[in-house]
């Protein structure tokens, strides 16, 4: 794409919308370039918080990053810019809203639907991969859908409480995998393990290791305590990806790469994502 034009934004270009969620460090509102009329999303962070958690060369870091990252399945920073008070993000607006909407009001995804979604998140991951980033955290809250239905990470960066966000969300231990929830050192394995538990959590409309007690959840996943419901039906070759991702030895994890290949996802995903 050729550059964009580098100009300094300010909040008067912007005619504000509704808020879309609030965070630890501001809030989040859908907004409208007023000249071209473009819809965006803008977060804006208080300085004053900023400075407060001291996380200036975190925000620059990440912001670098961010802006660097051009893929179908990754939400877009197209720029930001400050006044005394705000720092402000211009996002790119997902117009299809948050995944785990689709997931509530369907209890569960169709076996095409959930493919498509976790061959688009492999192809994010192993392009955030090829560039050495790794913490991009996969749980349905941080995914969000365009207005034709294909998953954008959104990578909350820090923790946005949005309204409709599950109860269960703060704390939830469901996505996290051993190494993780046993303090190991983890890696980017962890990702793999993520997908596993999406596909189950598409497919079954619940995570696999739920259960009513945090301490109940730890055990579950050291344990790696999988089963497969008999409702909804689910094919063999489903089961067999996720018995594949779902392994405690990260190393024995299928790769991105051998998930794209997989059977289940090249018979059932729509490759434009
Ligand atoms: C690339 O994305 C991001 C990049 C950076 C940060 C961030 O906050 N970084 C940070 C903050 C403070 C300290 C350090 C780092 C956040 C995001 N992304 C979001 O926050 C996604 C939801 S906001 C957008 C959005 C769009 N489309 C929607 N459709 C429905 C809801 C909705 C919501």
């Amino acid at each position: 794409t050729q550059k964009e034009p580098k100009r300094e934004w300010s909040l008067n270009d912007f005619e504000i919308g509704k808020p879309l969620g609030k965070g630890k460090f501001g809030r989040v509102y859908v907004a409208r370039e007023a000249q071209s009329k473009y819809v965006v999303a803008l977060k804006v962070l208080f300085k004053k918080q900023i400075d407060k958690y001291r996380i200036h060369h975190q925000l620059r870091r990440e912001m670098e990053i961010q802006t660097s990252l051009r893929h179908p399945n990754i939400l877009r920073l197209y720029g930001w810019f400050h006044d005394e008070e705000r720092i402000v993000l211009i996002l790119e607006y997902a117009h299809g809203g948050e995944l785990y909407g689709l997931l509530r009001d369907n209890t569960h995804l169709t076996e095409k639907q959930a493919a498509t979604y976790i061959l688009s998140l492999a192809q994010a991951l192993a392009y955030c991969h090829q560039k050495h980033v790794i913490h991009r955290d996969i749980k349905p809250e941080n995914l969000l859908l365009d207005h034709e239905g294909r998953l954008k990470i959104a990578d909350f960066g820090w923790s946005v409480q949005s309204s409709s966000k599950r109860r269960t969300m703060c704390g939830t231990l469901d996505y996290l995998a051993p190494e993780m929830v046993e303090n190991k050192a983890h890696d980017y394995a962890v990702d793999n393990w993520t997908l596993g538990i999406l596909c189950y959590e598409f497919l079954y409309g619940t995570p696999p290791f739920e259960a009513e007690s945090q301490r109940d959840t730890f055990r579950r996943i050291a344990n790696i305590d999988l089963n497969f419901p008999s409702s909804p039906q689910v094919s063999a070759e489903a089961k067999h990806l996720i018995s594949q991702l779902l392994v405690k030895d990260s190393s024995k994890r299928l790769s991105l790469e051998k998930i794209m290949e997989h059977p289940w996802i090249i018979r059932n995903a729509d490759p434009s994502g």
